[in-house]
């Protein structure tokens, strides 16, 4: 399968195309992004890297952060951690509050915001230094120094956080927040204000392509059975109220995040990760999701 020239043709029709949407302005510093940044960068199993456009560019990974962090607790907690977080869609906003309060503080699932703030405390509990270690662990798997903190972002996050910190606070007055409020914040806006290239978060996702070992990091990061948990919680949650659209359109296992990123995986065959900041309303990325249904029509394979 020649991968180049697949991507190099799915590029060059998103861009004449052009879908165009808006990028995220709630974070302000997200708003201060080239939008016409566009990348592609696909990873195959033996560690061969195909790119196109700004694959080299890093951006704010955000939420896509979210499935390094439940990686990193998934492999510490094991069962233990599904009595504090579902599994389910949420059909839902990420950040939502109404529906953290109906279900009672259990988050419905560890990708939307109330969820991922809950594997952040568990982390926080875990570890001595979370952001180090997450930086650490997500270095590990991409086998380079890749990670940085845009501190701009971060604090720019951290300035409107309105939102966040209430659902922190819901989450301890049903008992599911062990640790400080303020202190697992900072980590959550840290991990979320992570900037990674395209190439860079395709190498870090080519473990759950592969059963769970890491040809970068050269050991098991998850076992086989948990990296089928994780694909399964991408594929139903790994796009918010969105989810079922992208595995219509799409078809794989997948996370997106409001800087315009998505990774995504092909089990037994590739990683990959599309970069472009406009969203759309739901807050996925439009030229990112529409180049992963153009490579999947072409590939004729999802997992479908
Ligand atoms: N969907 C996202 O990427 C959201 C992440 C962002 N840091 C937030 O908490 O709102």
């Amino acid at each position: 399968m020649d991968y180049q020239k697949v991507i190099e043709e799915v590029y060059n029709e998103v861009l004449d195309e052009n879908p165009r949407g808006k990028v995220a302005t709630y974070i302000p510093e997200l708003e201060n992004v080239n939008p016409d940044q566009f990348g592609i960068a696909l990873v195959d199993l033996e560690g061969n890297v195909y790119g196109v456009g700004d694959y080299q560019v890093p951006f704010s990974i955000q939420s896509i952060s979210k499935v390094h962090t439940l990686t990193m607790v998934f492999h510490v907690f094991k069962s233990k951690l599904w009595s504090r977080v579902n599994v389910e869609p949420s059909g839902n906003p990420f950040n939502s509050i109404a529906q953290l309060e109906f279900e009672k503080g259990i988050p419905r699932n560890p990708f939307i915001n109330a969820g991922a703030l809950v594997i952040t405390d568990a982390l926080c509990s875990k570890f001595k230094e979370p952001v180090k270690q997450i930086s650490d662990f997500i270095n590990e798997i991409s086998g380079q120094n890749c990670v940085k903190i845009d501190h701009q972002v971060k604090n720019s996050e951290k300035n409107h956080s309105e939102r966040n910190t209430a659902m922190a606070y819901f989450l301890k007055a049903y008992k599911n927040f062990d640790n400080d409020i303020a202190e697992v914040l900072d980590v959550y806006f840290s991990h979320c204000a992570m900037e990674m290239s395209c190439v860079d978060l395709a190498k870090s996702f080519s473990f759950l392509a592969n059963d769970g070992y890491s040809i970068f990091a050269n050991r098991e990061i998850v076992s086989e059975s948990h990296a089928r948990r994780i694909n399964a919680l991408m594929l139903t949650c790994g796009f918010y109220d969105e989810s079922g659209e992208f595995a219509f359109r799409v078809g794989l296992p997948g996370k997106s995040g409001v800087g315009g990123g998505v990774a995504a995986v092909m089990p037994h065959k590739f990683s990959i990760a599309v970069w472009s900041p406009e969203l759309n309303e739901k807050g996925n990325s439009v030229k990112s999701v529409k180049a992963l249904e153009l490579l999947t029509d072409k590939l004729s394979f999802s997992l479908f």
